[in-house]
């Protein structure tokens, strides 16, 4: 288990030394569109898991959003304080 400042810091690391085994460095080279098109797609998966399945389901499809939503903002440049200077 981790958090989301964690599994960000784990992922900053593995881009900054472009570890080639890293699902995570091959997703943030295929650049902004394509990592956009990812949060979408997991962000109607968590919606419909929430409509339609019950609360593990859910909380599966919510982490693997919230790991694209990191991919997106790697893939922009944007770091944690970037976004917390905005809640
Ligand atoms: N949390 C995640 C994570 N969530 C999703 N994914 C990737 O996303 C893939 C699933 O996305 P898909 O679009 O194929 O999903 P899907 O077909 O819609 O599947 P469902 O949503 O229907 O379940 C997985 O096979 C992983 O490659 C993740 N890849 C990595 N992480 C974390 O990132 C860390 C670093 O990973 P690497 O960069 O690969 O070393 C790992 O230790 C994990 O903690």
């Amino acid at each position: 288990m981790k958090t989301f400042d964690e599994l960000f810091a784990e992922l900053s690391a593995k881009v900054a030394a472009g570890d080639p085994a890293s699902g995570t460095v091959t997703a943030v080279r295929d650049g902004v569109h394509a990592a956009g098109k990812k949060v979408v797609e997991e962000a109607a998966e968590s919606w419909m898991a929430a409509e339609h399945e019950g609360p593990e389901r859910t909380a599966e499809e919510v982490s693997q959003l919230l790991y694209r939503v990191q991919v997106l903002m790697l893939a922009r440049g944007l770091t944690l304080d970037d976004v917390y200077t905005h809640l």
